[in-house]
């Protein structure tokens, strides 16, 4: 560990903490990358509202530029679109835009892009079941893939984890980390492959203000290094505030300013607006644009020209250049000097990350925003060469990869680690496992004490029929809600590392569908073996492994309708939607109305009723297939022919292989609509 030096200085009424950077912390490991400067012209979004389909701006034609080695900050007052601002930068939203948004000077391809950057969400979405360290697993055999080998991954981890002090967590479960680890976390995972662009939304919501600090030290930090950060941040602590870079300020979907975070009071100053002593600059600004010191907006957004300009601290005005060609010909230090953070102790004594800076690069043009008051505020035109004092260059790299695959590792890699992912804590669910095994245990001893021993006894073969519906009702209830509760809670995790572009969805989907089968095997061949001795059905071997093989399907079949409503709606919707589009295909299902019973233009029904094959299934596996009559034991009993039965069922022609293949069908084609419906929602978010 680095050793840290924290000096206290002492007067009558305060105490001055400073920290000095101690040894850095060298990130050897990670692999180099370009950095990257964002640049973005007259950016309009719109969305159609209400049922009228109006169209409602959200975004008037805003330019702007995000620079790479420096910390910038999307602030403005709520509903000021910084939120739009960030999905549109970060290409998590593409419809329903119009601008242009370039990378080091050239338009940007969205995929090419999508390589380069990070978007880490608000409520850092990890799942809960793993540990630091299984996370990081995944995450550096998903990003970094079979080119780098087992030891390399390691060293990867372990100095990430370092970095960012969580090395003393990495057993600890996901779920127990507290709401900084969390972040932190979520920051080691995207850092694994190192990306040069990195966006968080909303970083500091939910912490303390201790924690606040160290987590904006930690995104200094990684700016530092010569990444473009980029966090929108609602009202930032006066301590916080100065700790950014740039400020990048939205009011009312416009730009009311850009620049230097230190040049936001000065700025405001040359247009009268004058922000109290011992004010907090950040309150000030979001307070001039909710409109508190009469109608400076328009103001502000004109002498800012929308973001077309950049107030810089100590650097000159050009005028009316243009912010496309912004970074064209711009010079970057190739020198490969590695990435260094260096880790400190804040105030309390708890690590944070401060930075470490070594090239100081300073620009030297001048020019002059003429203010209204005469005040000489430095602002900058949108197409300067950047070197932020204090970034160095380790991430530096050469040029923007022109062709570069577009996950870390092969579709079949990613199969394989979902995979693995998705059993451990699939194991550690309680819910997903022993509750389900549970249910299934005690459900097959209830069913098989109230069936007991009826299976061959022919004045009792009504009510064996109704246990073998009654079977199908279990399975397909328990399969299908355990999905549709599960499922959507994992839509949030998914939308993040698929547009992080860990894996593809097409091995998300195969690995989940893949995952559970086993488990929904167990449980199924445990609740049929209970229940079938129990209830003494044929002690025949081919006639259970036909009874299972229906059971199984209808399972199966079940848990993809899960898959589909889950994929389709949320929860609440899911919950009541299901069961009650399951109630035809359980009416239709042959044990209610024999099918001749069905009026015509109803019969359709009975081919697509799942129910109705798995039912028909295990009627057959009981009584066809040459059974020979029942026992009986009074003096007369009308099923005591397992043909009467059959017929009285219209079953007396039904085909089982037909039946196995009907649900084998119905279950390719309910995952094929899941798969579709889960493509659907996440492009639809978007
Ligand atoms: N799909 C949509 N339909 C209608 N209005 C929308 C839509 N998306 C965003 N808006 C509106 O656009 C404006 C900007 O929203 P955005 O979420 O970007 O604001 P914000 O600055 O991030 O706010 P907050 O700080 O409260 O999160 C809001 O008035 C919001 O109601």
């Amino acid at each position: 560990m680095v050793e840290n030096n924290v000096n206290c200085l002492f007067d009558k009424n305060s105490v001055k903490v400073t920290i000095t950077p101690c040894q850095p912390k060298v990130l050897t490991h990670l692999p180099k990358r370009p950095p990257v400067d964002i640049g973005f012209t007259d950016l309009t979004y719109t969305v159609k509202e209400g049922s009228s389909n109006s169209n409602k701006l959200i975004l008037k034609s805003v330019s702007g530029r995000l620079k790479s080695g420096e910390l910038t900050a999307i602030m403005g007052p709520s509903g000021a679109g910084k939120s739009t601002l960030l999905n549109i930068l970060t290409g998590y939203k593409t419809s329903g835009m119009e601008g242009s948004i370039t990378i080091n000077g050239t338009e940007r391809d969205l995929s090419q892009f999508a390589k380069l950057s990070a978007y880490i969400m608000q409520d850092n979405q990890l799942h809960a079941n793993l540990s630091v360290e299984e996370a990081m697993n995944v995450a550096t055999s998903l990003k970094l893939g079979n080119q780098v080998d087992k030891q390399e991954k390691a060293k990867v981890i372990q100095e990430i984890l370092e970095t960012l002090g969580l090395q003393e967590h990495i057993k600890t479960m996901t779920a127990n980390l507290s709401g900084g680890q969390k972040k932190r976390l979520s920051i080691a995972l995207e850092l694994v492959n190192n990306p040069p662009i990195m966006f968080f939304d909303e970083p500091t919501s939910g912490l303390d203000s201790s924690s606040c600090f160290q987590c904006i030290s930690l995104l200094k930090c990684l700016a530092r290094g010569g990444r473009t950060i980029i966090c929108t941040i609602h009202q930032p602590s006066a301590r916080l505030f100065e700790m950014f870079d740039h400020l990048y300020t939205l009011a009312e979907g416009q730009c009311v300013y850009q620049g230097s975070t230190l040049q936001l009071v000065p700025f405001m100053a040359t247009l009268g607006l004058k922000c109290p002593s011992y004010h907090n600059p950040a309150s000030f600004i979001i307070e001039v644009s909710c409109g508190e010191y009469g109608d400076y907006v328009k103001k502000l957004v004109h002498a800012i020209q929308n973001g077309k300009c950049d107030i810089q601290a100590g650097k000159p005005y050009t005028q009316g250049e243009n912010l496309n060609n912004a970074d064209a010909n711009k010079k970057i230090n190739n020198a490969e000097a590695p990435l260094a953070i260096a880790e400190s102790s804040d105030i309390n004594g708890s690590k944070s990350v401060l930075p470490f800076t070594t090239n100081d690069i300073a620009k030297e043009d001048v020019n002059s925003f003429p203010p209204a008051d005469g005040v000489v505020i430095p602002i900058e035109p949108l197409n300067m060469e950047l070197e932020k004092p204090g970034a160095n260059s380790s991430l530096l790299d050469g040029a923007l990869p022109k062709s570069q695959k577009r996950y870390g590792t092969s579709e079949w890699n990613q199969f394989w680690i979902v995979l693995k992912r998705t059993l451990l804590f699939s194991r550690r669910d309680w819910t997903l496992m022993y509750l389900r095994l549970f249910a299934h245990i005690l459900v097959g001893f209830l069913i098989g004490a109230l069936y007991y021993d009826i299976g061959n006894d022919g004045a009792k073969v009504l009510s064996n029929l109704g246990f073998l519906f009654f079977n199908m009702l279990f399975l397909m209830y328990t399969s299908m809600t355990i999905t549709i509760l599960s499922f959507p809670l994992e839509m949030p995790v998914l939308i993040k590392e698929n547009f992080n572009r860990w894996y593809s969805l097409r091995s998300y989907y195969m690995a989940i569908t893949v995952s559970d089968i086993p488990f929904q095997t167990v449980f199924c061949v445990m609740y049929v073996s209970i229940v079938y001795y129990l209830t003494s059905q044929p002690p025949e071997l081919f006639r259970f492994s036909m009874f299972l093989s229906a059971c199984l399907l209808i399972s199966f079949v079940a848990q993809s309708v899960g898959l589909v409503v889950g994929a389709a709606m949320n929860i609440q919707n899911g919950v009541f939607l299901a069961p009650v589009m399951s109630v035809p295909f359980l009416l239709f299902s042959g044990f209610f109305v024999s099918f001749d019973a069905i009026p015509i233009y109803l019969r359709w029904i009975t081919y697509v009723s799942y129910i109705r094959y798995g039912f028909e299934g295990t009627a057959l596996a009981t009584y066809s297939f040459g059974r020979e009559k029942l026992k009986c034991y009074q003096i007369y009993c009308h099923f005591k022919s397992p043909e009467t039965t059959l017929e009285e069922l219209d079953m007396l022609e039904s085909d089982f292989t037909l039946d196995i293949v009907a649900l084998v069908a119905i279950f390719i084609i309910l995952r094929i609509a899941a798969f579709l419906f889960l493509r659907w929602k996440l492009n639809s978010q978007r």
